[in-house]
């Protein structure tokens, strides 16, 4: 791997100094706000292409972070070969701020049909090849050793929200390079999705977005927020205990597969808990369409059909073929 300031030197001579609004208009209203960074919508003026503007601001509460924001970039660069991870097309800077132009996803945050009611809401097939697309962009991540730290529904959007497209993972302005930190001293991450070891101050690790993850396909099942306390301090309570609900009444309809893979992520010891590359293989990513049996072929055994692809609970018999 290259040296950091390598890493820096190659970021530094691909930043561009002429104004951003040279090239770009700002077009309609905020896509999203967070702590030092406004997205904005623009469309660049020589090809008519939307994109999604990220101004982030160098000095934060009176500390220069443009080194935060080289990380940022560092990651979205290592991440261009990956189709689920945002991509970076241009990076400009102006003497408070530094401007990332990033893909559009025009279908906006996974978030708005986690908390629809019924008819938008994810089915579970929906939710099987959206969990695929979100595992396989943090195996390819983990791989690389960056974790990302504040995996959620509004940090997983989509290219189109109807008919639904794929997802592209967002926002790196917390992850870390696993090879340098070992503790983490202030608490990461937005409550509901943070692991135990967050709040126990313990190392981090990649497992640490695994928890999230979990967290995230809990809510994209059900709606329901598993942690989700009256204020902050319950919520990790919640989560130090593990206290989660796996009733009917929440998984109402959902495949006992489904919630045995939220069940492998959901452990309080990081070490006990599945990583990407096994969520991948978990038998509820890997059920085989449901084909039925040809009539006219007697060889054909019940048991060897695979399960059906409906979201039938188990207790269900299948219809005979
Ligand atoms: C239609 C849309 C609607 N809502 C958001 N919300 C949102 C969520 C997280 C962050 C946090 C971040 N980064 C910024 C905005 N982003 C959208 N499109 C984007 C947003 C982007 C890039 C990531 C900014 N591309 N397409």
């Amino acid at each position: 791997a290259m040296s950091k300031n390598g890493i820096v030197t190659k970021i530094n001579s691909r930043i561009r100094t002429e104004p951003f609004g040279a090239y770009y208009e700002l077009v309609g209203r905020e896509l999203g706000r967070g702590k030092f960074a406004v997205v904005k919508k623009c469309v660049e003026k020589a090809t008519g292409k939307q994109y999604a503007a990220k101004f982030l601001r160098k000095r934060r509460k009176g500390t220069d972070c443009r080194m935060d924001v080289l990380n940022e970039i560092a990651v979205l660069e290592l991440a261009k070969a990956n189709p689920y991870v945002v991509d970076l097309h241009e990076v400009y800077e102006t003497s408070t701020e530094l401007i990332l132009v990033l893909e559009c996803a025009a279908g906006g945050e996974i978030f708005n049909q986690c908390v629809a009611d019924n008819d938008e809401a994810f089915t579970e097939k929906d939710v099987i090849r959206l969990a695929k697309q979100i595992l396989t962009g943090v195996a390819f991540l983990h791989r690389n050793n960056v974790v990302h730290l504040d995996l959620k529904p509004q940090n997983i959007l989509l290219t189109s929200a109807s008919p639904l497209g794929d997802i592209r993972i967002v926002d790196f302005g917390l992850s870390r390079r696993m090879d340098k930190i070992t503790e983490v001293r202030e608490i990461l991450g937005t409550p509901e999705y943070v692991a135990p070891e967050i709040l126990s101050y313990e190392p981090i690790s990649t497992a640490t977005d695994m928890w999230s993850i979990g967290v995230l396909i809990y809510v994209m099942l059900t709606g329901e927020s598993p942690f989700l306390g009256d204020d902050k301090q319950k919520t990790f309570l919640n989560i130090s205990q593990v206290n989660i609900d796996y009733s009917q009444d929440t998984f109402e309809g959902i495949s006992s597969q489904a919630v045995d893979f939220i069940k492998s992520l959901l452990v309080k010891n990081p070490r006990k808990r599945a990583t990407a590359e096994e969520g991948l293989n978990h038998p509820w990513l890997n059920s085989h369409p449901h084909q039925h049996p040809n009539p006219h072929l007697h060889s054909v055994k019940a048991s060897s059909l695979d399960e059906p692809e409906t979201s039938q609970s188990e207790s269900e018999p299948e219809s005979p073929a």
